[in-house]
């Protein structure tokens, strides 16, 4: 098994470059079935969503390469080959094949996505844009069974406004008969990325991050070059790194627009920002204040981010509250941080962590992506030394994340260790 060992207590100084976005790039591959060429995009980061998807489009026929961050995607030979099992489990992205697979065939077998398990995370406000474009959908043995005439636009009103089925909806609808009209549609950064690669390719797209997007289909698209949006979730989880233990960072490579709820929130706790055209400089004061916080859609304060951020509440003076909206039970970190000897309780969807608190270097399970990201921010503030079991979670959304914390002075390394059962159970 693999593991993270961090030896706690360096200060972080120095730059940090970030990649391009995860949830960008795993709707931006799929995007690539509809195209009629070749596509490349580039600033792919290095993570395992982007292995995994680039496996499944290989599972449909495609041809595509992935070298130094730019992925080349040959879609011409692509089939609709029924992915009922397997990879699709392996990351939550890999509903948008139904997207676009529905678009390109008018047809699709997808096993239900994998992910983080954040609490209950449905799919039924893309099942039912699907429908209203006149696909029928069945869930047969846990996999999604789309099948279509043809696909005639129509309005379609989100009951959330769900990231997946904005993107979702889209991926079809550009290859639909007519107008589409997505209302209360999402409005994240990484909406926009898509519709700007999608429009590269001939779709005629208005309105993406706003909440009402207008489509109408086209016949045909081809393919384009583009080059994807910085990541504005790791851009954050290193502000909150550098806020917490660095002694002054610059975080390379962001928009720091996409930045603002979580720039607004740490400096109400004290950090100095400074921003640049694409970076932040940050560094923190000697007293850091707590604060209360509650994610909510774009451009509110992200789910992604609240993790990390629990972590720096550790270090601040008196009670903090993180209220999450999106996700009720996305606080399976808070159990490891008080192995860590954190000062934390869940009440319902918040957590309340009293600080400062002096934090102990533990064993500890990454049990999702963002709770790995905080157990590593944790270790870095820990006394001793940190183990971090289940990287994997930490490996599917960070590219590079030991060579980039390493640079900028952290102790921080994967090491393969051997683990009995019996220490697995414990
Ligand atoms: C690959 C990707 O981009 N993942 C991001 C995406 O996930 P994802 O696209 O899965 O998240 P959504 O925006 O769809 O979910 C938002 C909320 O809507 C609910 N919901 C969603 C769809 C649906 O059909 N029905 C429904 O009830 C969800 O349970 C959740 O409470 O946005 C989330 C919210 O910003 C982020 O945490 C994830 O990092
Ligand atoms: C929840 C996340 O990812 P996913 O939707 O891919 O599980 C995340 O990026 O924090």
């Amino acid at each position: 098994m693999d593991v993270y060992k961090i030896n706690g207590g360096n200060r972080l100084r120095g730059t940090v470059k970030v990649s391009g976005a995860k949830n960008s790039a795993v709707a931006l591959i799929p995007a690539s079935i509809l195209a009629n060429s070749s596509v490349t995009i580039g600033g792919i980061p290095e993570i395992s969503d982007a292995w995994t998807l680039k496996a499944l489009l290989e599972e449909l026929g495609g041809e595509v390469t992935f070298n130094d961050g730019q992925m080349v995607i040959d879609p011409t030979q692509m089939q609709a080959i029924p992915l009922p099992n397997g990879n699709v489990k392996k990351l939550r992205a890999s509903y948008y094949l139904m997207g676009a697979m529905l678009g390109r065939f008018k047809k699709a077998v997808i096993g239900l996505p994998g992910g983080c398990f954040l609490g209950p995370r449905p799919i039924d406000q893309h099942i039912k844009g699907f429908e209203a474009l006149g696909a029928k959908v069945t869930n047969e043995h846990g996999a999604i069974y789309l099948r279509a005439e043809e696909l005639i636009g129509a309005k379609i009103y989100l009951d959330v406004a769900s990231v997946g089925a904005t993107i979702n909806i889209m991926l079809a609808a550009v290859r639909a008969k007519g107008r589409t009209i997505i209302e209360n549609a999402a409005k994240e950064p990484e909406i926009i990325d898509v519709a700007t690669l999608l429009t590269n390719m001939g779709a005629n797209i208005k309105g993406a991050g706003t909440s009402v997007i207008r489509i109408d289909g086209v016949d045909e698209l081809q393919g384009t070059k583009h080059t994807i949006i910085p990541d504005r979730i790791e851009a954050a989880t290193f502000m909150i790194m550098a806020a917490a233990i660095g002694d002054g960072v610059t975080v390379d490579n962001v928009i720091p627009f996409h930045l603002e709820a979580v720039t607004a929130k740490l400096r109400e706790m004290g950090v100095k920002i400074e921003e640049g055209e694409e970076s932040m400089y940050i560094h923190r004061s000697d007293i850091l204040q707590s604060v209360d916080v509650k994610t909510l859609v774009y451009p509110g304060f992200p789910t992604d981010v609240q993790q990390p951020l629990s972590v720096l509440m550790t270090q601040a003076v008196g009670a903090s509250k993180v209220t999450d909206t999106i996700y009720s039970a996305r606080f399976k970190h808070i159990d490891e941080l008080r192995r860590m000897n954190a000062t934390a309780r869940v009440e319902g969807n918040s957590a309340i962590i009293q600080g400062p608190s002096k934090l102990h270097g533990s064993t500890v399970t990454a049990t999702d992506l963002r709770a790995g990201a905080a157990l590593v921010l944790a270790g870095l503030i820990a006394e001793g030394q940190t183990e971090i079991q289940d990287i994997h979670h930490i490996e599917r959304g960070y590219s590079s994340l030991i060579e980039k914390l390493c640079a900028i002075g952290a102790d921080i390394r994967r090491e393969s260790i051997t683990i009995s059962a019996i220490e697995r159970a414990k």
